[in-house]
C-alpha cells in the first residue's frame, strides 16, 4: 500500500518527490528499491529525522504492528504532525491513545487498485482532526483513485467491501475462468473474454444509470442461456454466500481493532 500511495503522489505531482520519505522495520534493500523507483529519500538511518521533520505520518504497517510503531515514534512526533493510518481495523482513538498527544488522526482503508490509480478509498478524522486534516489526506488519496469521507462507525464495513471487495471479485474472475475452460474454451481466450465482459458491466453500471438488476433482467431472455446459468447461482444462494462473506469480513475488521487496541 505504501509504494503504491508513494507513485500516485509522485505521478500526480501533488508533492515533489525529494520531499516524501519512507522508512521500514528491516529491510533496507526494499528502501533502495523506492529511492530508486520513485526519487523519494529512504536512508534508514535518517528514520528518526524524516518523522521528526514530516508535516504528515503515513502508517501503513500490518494491524499488528501499529502498536509497536507507534509507541516507537510517539517521542518523534509533536500535536502538529498529522497522521494517518491505512491500517484495518484500527481506531482513530487507539492511535491517539498509543501517541500519547493530540495530533490529527485521520484514518483511511485504500485498496490495491490503487496501483492503476484506481482505488476507492474510505477515509474518517479523529477527535482532534479539522476540515484541513481531512482535505491533505484526501488530496493525496484523490492520487490514487477516488475518496469517499464516512463516519468512522463505517469504517470496518467499508473495509470489507472496497479494502477486501477487490479480492472477492478475482475469486468470481478465477470461478469464470474455471467454468469457461470446463466449457472447452481455451485459456487465453477465455481470460480476455471474461476480462472485457467484466470491465464492460462495469463501464454499463457505472454509466448508463440503471440499477444491476435492471441490467441483469435486460440479458435475461425467456428460457434463455442466462436464465438457466443464474437458476444455478440461486439455488447455491450466491446472494447469501456474498452476504456472509461481507460480514466475515467486517466482523474480522472489529477483531483486529479490538486485538490491536
Ligand atoms: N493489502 C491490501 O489490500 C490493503 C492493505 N491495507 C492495510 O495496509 C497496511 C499494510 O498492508 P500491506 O501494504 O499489504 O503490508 P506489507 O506487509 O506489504 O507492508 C507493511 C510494511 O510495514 C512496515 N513496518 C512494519 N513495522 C514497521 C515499523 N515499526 N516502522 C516502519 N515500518 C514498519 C514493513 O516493513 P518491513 O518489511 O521492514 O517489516 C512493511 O514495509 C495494513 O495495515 C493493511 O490493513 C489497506 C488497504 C488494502
Ligand atoms: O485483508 C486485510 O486485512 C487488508 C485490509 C483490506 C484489504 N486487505
Amino acid at each position: 500500500m505504501a509504494e503504491a500511495i508513494i507513485a500516485g503522489m509522485v505521478k500526480m505531482q501533488i508533492v515533489k518527490p525529494d520531499s516524501i520519505s519512507a522508512t521500514n522495520r528491516s529491510n533496507p534493500v526494499r528502501l533502495n528499491q523506492l529511492a530508486d523507483a520513485h526519487g523519494i529519500q529512504a536512508d534508514p538511518a535518517l528514520k528518526y529525522r524524516y518523522i521528526q521533520e514530516a508535516d504528515i505520518l503515513i502508517l501503513a504497517m500490518k494491524p499488528k504492528d501499529i502498536k509497536n510503531t507507534v509507541e516507537e515514534i510517539g517521542e518523534y512526533t509533536t500535536k502538529d504532525h498529522v497522521v494517518v493510518s491505512v491500517a484495518a481495523g484500527i481506531k482513530t482513538e487507539t492511535i491517539s491513545g498509543l501517541l500519547g498527544h493530540e495530533a490529527p488522526i485521520v484514518r483511511t482503508m485504500p485498496n490495491t487498485s490503487a496501483l492503476v490509480g484506481q482505488s476507492a478509498t474510505g477515509l474518517c478524522g479523529g477527535k482532534t482532526a479539522q476540515e484541513e486534516h481531512i482535505e491533505v489526506t484526501s488530496k493525496i488519496f484523490e492520487s490514487i483513485g477516488s475518496v469517499f469521507r464516512i463516519p468512522e462507525e463505517n469504517m470496518d464495513a467499508l473495509t470489507a467491501v472496497s479494502g477486501s471487495g477487490p479480492a472477492f471479485f478475482y475469486y468470481f474472475v478465477e470461478a469464470m475462468l474455471d467454468g469457461a475452460k470446463s466449457v472447452g474454451l481455451e485459456e487465453g481466450l477465455a481470460k480476455e473474454l471474461v476480462l472485457q465482459t467484466m470491465l464492460g458491466a462495469t463501464s454499463m453500471l457505472m454509466q448508463s444509470g440503471k440499477e444491476p438488476s435492471e441490467l441483469r433482467e435486460a440479458i435475461c431472455s425467456p428460457g434463455g442461456t442466462t436464465l438457466a446459468g443464474l437458476d444455478v447461482l440461486q439455488s447455491h444462494s450466491l446472494n447469501d454466500t456474498v452476504k456472509a462473506c461481507v460480514e466475515a469480513a467486517t466482523k474480522r475488521a472489529v477483531e483486529l481493532g479490538k486485538m490491536n487496541a
